[in-house]
């Protein structure tokens, strides 16, 4: 998929797509920029009214300009993919559409970018399809389990259960505030691009909900499985991350067999994008090598 000469905006790397996997036969939306021979499938959060874009919207151009294709996909229940009612691991459902995804567009293999529920589902991709993946890199995400040092919900994800259940501007400032250690980053302009997101799919939000009422716990624990994922990892947390703790980044660096982790002080839940280009520099290095 090639985008030169036209700037990398998220209306300019739109795509519908229709998968078939599993008990999945729904439409999902992905953006697609750059034409390399390696592709770098990101994966986004769970927060309401995210997506590809939004997370990730600092990240797609330096890995374009290094060469590589980029395709975000909306995972099922968000943004512009089709609404989804998970009642079992949410994790692997996301796992199953990446693969009908990758399937349809014809993507053999892939370097994955996952934040949080998108690293829970990365990992969930890697545990089924192990010959599919290149490298890893997981931001404040990977499993779900307990922290021993940090209450459980943490205060982030209680924000997000209050945002999806009435989901206004103020309970979506209380979110964003914690999302990142500086909040003086954080504008109104992205407050309402994010509100306008959430509110166009209430479908979403009330799904989320039900899919929390039938299992509260959509990211369930792979601790015992990390082991089997031989794939590189590179494991970035903030120091701050007050959503998923960093030390959930301490039992993946301890599992898995080939992960390193780098800590971004001043740093909250989405590294990404707060620290994009420390990030960008970081993940770039690691796929090259
Ligand atoms: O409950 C979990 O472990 C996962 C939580 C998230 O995926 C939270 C993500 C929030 C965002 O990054 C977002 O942009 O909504």
């Amino acid at each position: 998929m090639s985008t030169e000469n036209t700037a990398i905006t998220e209306s300019s790397t739109s795509r519908f797509v229709r998968i078939k996997e599993g008990e999945l036969d729904m439409q999902l939306h992905y953006n697609d920029a750059g034409s390399g021979a390696q592709t770098v499938v990101m994966l986004h959060g769970s927060g309401p009214g995210a997506s590809g874009w939004a997370n990730f919207n600092r990240n797609v151009e330096p890995l374009v300009a290094a060469g590589y294709r980029v395709v975000l996909m909306d995972c099922p229940g968000w943004s512009k993919s089709d609404p989804v009612v998970s009642t079992g691991s949410r994790s692997d459902l996301n796992a199953r559409a990446l693969k009908g995804l990758m399937d349809a567009i014809g993507l053999d293999k892939v370097h994955l970018i996952g934040n949080s529920m998108g690293g829970h589902s990365a990992v969930a991709f890697a545990l089924a399809n192990p010959e599919r993946v290149g490298k890893l890199v997981l931001m404040g995400g990977g499993t779900g389990g307990l922290s021993p040092f940090v209450p459980m919900p943490t205060e982030g994800i209680k924000l997000i259960g209050a945002l999806y259940r009435d989901p206004t501007i103020d309970n979506l400032k209380r979110m964003m505030n914690v999302f990142v250690y500086d909040t003086s980053n954080l504008t109104e302009e992205l407050f309402q691009a994010r509100l306008d997101n959430m509110l166009s799919r209430r479908d979403h939000l009330e799904n989320f909900v039900k899919s929390a009422e039938a299992n509260p716990k959509q990211f369930p624990d792979v601790g015992h499985r990390l082991g089997e994922i031989a794939a590189p990892t590179l494991l970035i947390w903030g120091r701050d991350d007050r959503f998923v703790p960093l030390d959930i980044g301490l039992r993946l660096v301890t599992g898995l067999q080939k992960a390193d982790l780098h800590v971004f002080s001043r740093c909250g839940h989405w590294a990404q994008w707060e620290h994009a280009e420390k990030f960008n520099r970081t993940v770039l290095d690691f796929l090259a090598h």
